[in-house]
């Protein structure tokens, strides 16, 4: 399902004292079956664009069209409430909203309250907690039992049994250590392989944003100031720190090597395997300083 924001502006408290200009101008298009890494530094708007992908904010100017629904200003109603089923966001510590006595019980509310039936819930909340690594006896337990890592993924159980189109994450490994980081997020783009999830993450890791991505929007000031793929956008240092904002790791380490050895790579990489393949070709090939 595409997601377009078309000059989306969006002012915090509207029309009080406290009113606060949050988005100007905005366009972005989320292209179905897309990946897409929402990055900024803190307080350029990504929270607030987040939450116009599935209307839980409406634009106070310009319309955001999610699929084949328009909403501006003025929707109200029901498209509302099927968009929100159509477009899943996990926040961040999605534990926090736990709440029910059992798992299967917590996973299941959602569907049953979209008129699902008790045995499609049930049977979404089987394959679920498979998919998600968790063992089947976690159903029967309270989630306030479960580790921090459990719940976290018990969460995302939950969002995932409303089978939304698009899946909007926000932070979605914070607090968790570098282990359970990357399991959780090779764990959405598997998802968004196998079932063609169209993904919007939104994150303060470019690491992250170049490893899983194909597509990158930088927000600055309440502006999209550029969008683009990962490689474009990575290996253009001079932006990233006009927008405050640090190339990714690996880059850093290329650029290092290259600064060492007195000479350029071909290409940059933005995974740890691309950089490793491409420094153990420049090795190979005996490439060094002119
Ligand atoms: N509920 C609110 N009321 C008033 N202003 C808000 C509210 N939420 C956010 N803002 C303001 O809107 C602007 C954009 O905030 P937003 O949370 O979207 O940024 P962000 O890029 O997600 O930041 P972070 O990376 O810190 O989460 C900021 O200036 C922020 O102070």
């Amino acid at each position: 399902m595409d997601i377009l924001l078309q000059e989306v502006g969006y002012s915090y408290a509207m029309n009080t004292p406290f009113e606060k200009r949050a988005l100007h101008n905005v366009n972005i298009h989320i292209p179905s079956g897309s990946y897409t890494a929402i990055i900024g530094h803190t307080g350029s708007g990504k929270s607030t664009v987040l939450q116009h992908l599935n209307a839980l904010l409406k634009p106070t100017e310009g319309s955001v069209v999610i699929g084949e629904q328009q909403v501006d200003a003025k929707t109200k109603g029901k498209h509302l409430r099927d968009i929100r089923r159509q477009v899943g966001i996990v926040f961040q510590f999605p534990e926090q909203q736990l709440f029910d006595e059992t798992v299967l019980k917590d996973i299941m509310f959602g569907p049953l309250n979209y008129g699902v039936s008790e045995e499609e819930a049930s049977r979404r909340a089987h394959e679920l907690v498979e998919q998600l690594g968790l063992p089947a006896d976690v159903l029967e337990k309270s989630p306030f039992d479960l580790s921090g890592g459990q719940m976290r993924r018990v969460a995302i159980a939950g969002v995932l049994a409303m089978e939304p189109d698009v899946l909007v994450l926000d932070e979605p490994t914070a607090g968790l250590d570098p282990k359970g980081r990357r399991e959780i997020m090779d764990l959405f783009h598997q998802l968004h392989i196998s079932k063609g999830l169209t993904t919007v993450l939104v994150t303060h890791s470019m690491e992250d944003a170049a490893r899983y991505a194909d597509q990158v929007a930088i927000m600055h000031q309440g502006k999209c100031v550029a969008t683009g793929e990962p490689k474009d956008i990575f290996s253009n240092e001079e932006q990233l720190l006009d927008y405050r904002l640090e190339p990714p790791r690996t880059i850093r380490l290329q650029r290092k090597f290259e600064e060492k050895m007195g000479i350029k790579l071909d290409s940059i990489s933005l995974t740890e395997e691309a950089l490793a393949k491409n420094l153990a070709l420049a090795f190979l090939e005996g490439r060094e300083a002119e």
